[in-house]
């Protein structure tokens, strides 16, 4: 079995410990920094990015998660983790952790859909998924190493590259765990990967 944590300093924690319980694996929240020693895989998750970073700041995490992905350990960005992923901000804000290739611009889909349902055709996923979208935003600029997974209105609103993966919907808020799933897979892979090197 593998260990995911969840970012717990703000946003849609339950949601996520619940949808990795559910698909029988361990789930972590995470609080402390020490605690991403513990964990195979790490979701950040949607909430309020400008919050958390600052909570981010105040508890230490930002070298620590960065050593977490140069070991090559899978972290998954889910709307607000998205755009705290992201390696730019489009418009006048600093990027934060820059795991990803991408330049993300926050709310982009606008005030006048704060909230809204769309299927979309996910790369290899065969049936559509339903994604729900809360003040959501997009990737507007995409680097050559990033694999886009899902694109919305000409938006790409899934991305995944190397050992990290984003979503501007919120998986956890679906009863289709189909991009945990992916998770799931990244991370036996790390995992297995690192057993293979310490034999
Ligand atoms: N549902 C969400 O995570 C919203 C993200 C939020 N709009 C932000 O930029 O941080």
């Amino acid at each position: 079995m593998i260990t995911i944590g969840v970012l717990g300093l703000q946003g849609a924690v339950e949601e996520h410990l619940n949808q990795i319980k559910a698909a029988g694996e361990q789930a972590i929240i995470v609080k402390k920094p020490e605690q991403l020693r513990e964990i195979d895989g790490l979701i950040i998750p949607g909430g309020e990015s400008t919050t958390m970073r600052k909570l981010m700041d105040r508890y230490g995490f930002m070298e620590p998660v960065k050593t977490f992905f140069e070991g090559k350990k899978p972290i998954f960005g889910t709307c607000a983790g998205m755009v705290l992923a992201a390696n730019e901000l489009t418009g006048d804000e600093e990027a934060y952790l820059g795991l990803m290739d991408i330049s993300v611009k926050r709310n982009g889909f606008g005030r006048q859909r704060e909230s809204f349902e769309a299927d979309l055709s996910i790369k290899g996923m065969e049936d559509p998924y339903k994604a729900v979208f809360i003040r959501a935003p997009f990737a507007d600029e995409i680097g050559e190493g990033v694999e886009v997974l899902a694109v919305y209105e000409e938006n790409v609103v899934a991305a995944k590259q190397d050992h990290v993966l984003v979503s501007a919907f919120h998986p956890e808020l679906t009863g289709d765990d189909r991009f945990l799933q992916l998770f799931i897979e990244m991370v036996k892979t790390s995992v297995s990967k690192a057993e293979l090197k310490t034999c």
